[in-house]
């Protein structure tokens, strides 16, 4: 089989409001490089990643040229496209840039700034196989399911409980049907999986690490220094 066109959609255009910054998360520094320069660098080292789309919000558009895609020579990022109101809008904006001739799209979180990469390459040769797969760790908590007035209602047995992260990766044309499928019936997820999984698709877990982060709120960034300072040890 020749070698898949692998396009990326990188999400960077959320509001961050869990981060109470004044700036969007993703240009504050992390180990001396914005928080999104390190996303973007894992993918434009990653050999089978062809292209990368970038959403972004509107009024970032100068910080994100200068001090992240010029300052560190990201040449795979093919376009910005400006993000929506929710992070399904922005993923839906992303996915109709993307290059048609693809095969497989590789999503990912812009607050995921410490994605390794061999789950990067684990994806991608998943998605062949699977057509729909998305990184995820076993919960390590005993969770409790609760109604509104917090009575713990249930507790779901463990061993069935996967943290679920970014990437998730998908086979193109399967990918454009499920949003397009949630834009027809106005149903908002929390990850692309969701709208692959009211297609009836099967989607496989891909075991990732559990120091991919996203950065929410300001104790993850603490948490991603000590997280860089291990790895570079
Ligand atoms: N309308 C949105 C909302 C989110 N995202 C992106 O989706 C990822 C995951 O979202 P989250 O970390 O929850 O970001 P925010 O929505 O920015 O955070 P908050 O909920 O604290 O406002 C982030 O990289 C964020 O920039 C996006 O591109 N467009
Ligand atoms: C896609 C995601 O990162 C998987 O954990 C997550 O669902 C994003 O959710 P958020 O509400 O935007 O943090």
């Amino acid at each position: 089989m020749p070698r898949p066109f692998v396009s990326s959609i990188i999400v960077a255009a959320g509001s961050g409001s869990r981060m109470q910054a004044g700036v969007n998360k993703q240009y504050l520094y992390l180990s001396g490089k914005p928080v999104l320069a390190h996303t973007l660098l894992a993918f434009e080292k990653c050999e089978l990643v062809d292209e990368i789309i970038l959403v972004i919000g509107k009024k970032d558009i100068d910080i994100c040229k200068e001090e992240v895609i010029r300052n560190y020579k990201i040449k795979k990022v093919k376009l910005l496209v400006e993000g929506g109101d929710t992070r399904q809008d922005s993923m839906y904006s992303g996915l109709k840039e993307v290059n048609p001739k693809a095969d497989i799209v590789i999503t990912h979180d812009g607050a995921r700034p410490l994605i390794h990469q061999n789950t990067l390459i684990k994806c991608i040769e998943g998605t062949l196989e699977h057509k729909a797969t998305i990184v995820a760790v076993p919960v390590k908590d005993t969770i409790k399911i609760v109604d509104d007035e917090l009575n713990v209602k249930n507790t779901p047995k463990r061993s069935t409980l996967w943290t679920v992260q970014t990437p998730q990766t998908f086979d193109y044309d399967l990918l454009m049907k499920a949003h397009k499928q949630a834009v027809e019936d106005n149903f908002i997820g929390t990850d692309d999986a969701m709208l692959v999984e009211r297609l009836n698709q099967p989607v496989k877990i891909i075991k990732g690490h559990y120091d991919n982060i996203k950065i929410t709120t300001p104790e993850d960034l603490i948490m991603a220094e000590s997280i860089i300072k291990i790895i570079q040890t």
